[in-house]
This record gives structure tokens, C-alpha cells and sequence, in this order.
């Protein structure tokens, strides 16, 4: 599957200590999964959740899988890092991530542990110096696969509020998103904290994809249907995507550069989007056919 078409629609966290939450991961419909061994793990099952993580890494078929790693200046970062490496993980997420120099140091430890050249590095942006140095950031290594926003850490520093538009976070957006597409990479909007608001989880959903986010990050499954619709191309997308490629491949047969197709004028930068919205969307044929295998 090729990187720019892999689906991530819906990425699910769950804890490196909670075996059920591993388990019952692999008949869930999220496009990708982070096992996670920072937050959400109690400093008393840091060890037991890495084990635990390097063990299921590989039991999710096609779905995207991430490691999160804590820090390397905790006690545990540094193992976690030589544990993920020997894993059948997609990448190691790094959490707080406020400089290249922090990527470099991560990719120098892959190396060191023979980590695969196909394993990447995502780094969480979640801090004021996160979002102020992610360009510096984006372009660290060549291992680098994405961005996760981490907007309630980035609240914290910030003292900002959480507010239904997101306002406070929009620039961090915007830069974050900008140094994700310039550098080619993949980046994912955060976690939205109430599981009792559906209807601001869907408008959370809805902006982010206005703003330009591969998915969404979520906490729990019941949220990850409402993700994958929000992400996802719709049928109607598709078949106006098919339709826009076929008759501009027309009029370039005729000699033109342009058609107007349903009053819309189409040039060849709609057909590159389309395409790729074309291609996303037998991506996530392929990964749902994997799940239902499962
Ligand atoms: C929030 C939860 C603690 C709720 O757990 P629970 O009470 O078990 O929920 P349910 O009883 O409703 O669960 C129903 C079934 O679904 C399974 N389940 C629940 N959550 C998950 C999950 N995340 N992944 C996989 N499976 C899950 C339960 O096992 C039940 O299944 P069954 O046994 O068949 O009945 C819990 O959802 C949870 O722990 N969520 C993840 C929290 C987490 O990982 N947080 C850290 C990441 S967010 C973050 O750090 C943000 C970022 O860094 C930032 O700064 O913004
Ligand atoms: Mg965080």
C-alpha cells in the first residue's frame, strides 16, 4: 500500500498495561492503532506494557501500528525505544518532541538497534516549542513518518481552554499541518477528551478535515465509525473524482489543458487531488477487506 494512500481515518490509543484493550483491538475498525506506553501507563506497569506492546505489535494485519515511547530522559524511554525496534511495529511515536536534535537521537538509537529502514519516526507535537520548531522538526530525518497533535498537553503549556471551535489551537494547526505537507509526511488532529459529546466529536471531526488532517487520533472505540465517515471520501467524492479524471484525460486527448465539467472549471491540479482521493479510497477497500478476514 503505498505510504501516500494509506488510510488514517481513525487512530486509536490504547494503554500498554490494559491486555483486553490489545486484544479486543484486533476486530476493531480503526485504520491505526498506538499502543502506548506513556501517559497512559502507571510508572509500576511501564515494564510489564512494553512487553506487552512488543508482543501484539504484530497481531493487527494491515492496520497501521504505532509504539509510543516515553521520553528519553525518563527512566524508561531509552528501553523502549531498543524494545520497539526489535517489534513488527510501523513506527515509534515519540511524545513531546521539541527539536530535531530529539528526533536525531531517537533515529541514532534505531540504528544502533538494527531497527528496520521501513519503521518509522512520528513525533507528538504537544508543547509551544513542539509547535514553534516543527519545520526543523519535520525535516530531521529521513525516517520521519507523521505528526500526532497532542492538544491536551498543548492545552496545559498553553493555558489555553478547550472550546468547541478549537480556537486557541488553530495556528498550531495551521503551522503543524503546513510542515507535515511540505515535508511530505502524514499528520493526525488529537484526542477529543468527552466521550459523552457525540455531536462535538463529529464537529471536531468535521474541522479536521477542513484543516487539512489525515485523521483523528481517538481514546476509545465507540468513536472510531464517526471518524472513518468524517475522514473518509463519501461515494459521492469518489464517483465526481472518477469523473473529473476521465473527462479531463479527454480534453487533454483534444489538445486542451482545461474542461468545465457540471459548470466547474478543472485543471490538472483537481485531477492530482482526485487521484489521490481515488487511490485513499481502494486503500481503505483493501484494509477493510483485511479486517473482515481478521
Ligand atoms: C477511557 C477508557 C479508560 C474507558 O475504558 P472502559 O471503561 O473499559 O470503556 P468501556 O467499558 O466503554 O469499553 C468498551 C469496550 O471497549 C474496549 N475498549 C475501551 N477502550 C479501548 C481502547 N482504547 N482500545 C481498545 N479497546 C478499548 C473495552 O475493553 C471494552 O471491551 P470488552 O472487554 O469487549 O467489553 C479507555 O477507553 C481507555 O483507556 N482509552 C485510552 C486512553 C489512552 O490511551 N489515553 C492516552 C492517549 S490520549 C493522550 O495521551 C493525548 C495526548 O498525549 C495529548 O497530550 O493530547
Ligand atoms: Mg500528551
Amino acid at each position: 500500500m503505498a505510504a501516500t494512500a494509506r488510510p488514517r481515518r481513525s487512530v486509536l490509543y490504547m494503554p500498554g498495561s490494559n491486555v483486553r484493550a490489545l486484544e479486543k483491538a484486533r476486530s476493531l475498525a480503526a485504520d491505526g492503532l498506538i499502543l502506548d506506553l506513556e501517559d497512559a501507563v502507571a510508572p509500576d506497569a511501564k515494564v510489564e506494557a512494553r512487553s506487552n506492546v512488543v508482543a501484539a505489535a504484530g497481531s493487527y494485519g494491515q492496520r497501521e501500528v504505532l509504539i509510543r515511547v516515553n521520553g528519553l530522559a525518563t527512566p524508561w524511554g531509552q528501553a523502549d525505544v531498543v524494545a520497539a525496534c526489535a517489534s513488527q511495529a510501523d513506527g515509534i511515536l515519540i511524545p513531546k518532541v521539541e527539536s530535531a536534535d530529539m528526533v536525531r537521537q531517537v533515529e541514532a538509537i534505531m540504528a544502533a538497534n538494527n531497527a528496520p529502514d521501513s519503521m518509522k519516526i512520528w513525533c507528538m507535537i504537544e508543547t509551544p516549542l513542539g509547535v514553534l520548531h516543527v519545520e526543523d522538526i519535520a525535516k530531521a530525518s529521513p525516517r520521519l513518518g507523521g505528526f500526532v497533535m497532542g492538544t491536551s498537553d498543548l492545552a496545559k503549556d498553553m493555558r489555553c481552554l478547550h472550546t468547541t471551535l478549537r480556537l486557541p489551537f488553530i495556528a498550531a494547526f495551521n503551522l503543524c499541518v503546513m510542515a507535515a505537507r511540505a515535508y511530505g509526511l502524514a499528520i493526525l488532529d488529537g484526542v477529543h477528551l468527552d466521550l459523552s459529546d457525540d455531536e462535538g466529536f463529529v464537529a471536531s471531526c468535521t474541522q479536521g478535515r477542513e484543516l487539512g488532517f489525515d485523521g483523528k487520533t481517538l481514546i476509545h472505540p465507540k468513536t472510531i465509525a464517526a471518524a472513518n465517515a468524517a475522514f473518509g471520501p463519501t461515494e459521492k467524492e469518489v464517483a465526481w473524482a472518477q469523473t473529473i479524471i476521465a473527462a479531463h484525460a479527454a480534453a487533454e486527448q483534444d489538445g486542451k489543458g482545461v474542461v468545465v465539467v457540471d459548470g466547474k472549471l478543472i485543471e490538472n491540479l483537481h485531477v492530482v487531488t482526485a487521484r489521490q482521493l481515488v487511490a485513499e479510497a481502494e486503500a481503505i477497500k483493501v484494509l477493510e477487506a483485511d479486517l473482515a478476514t481478521a
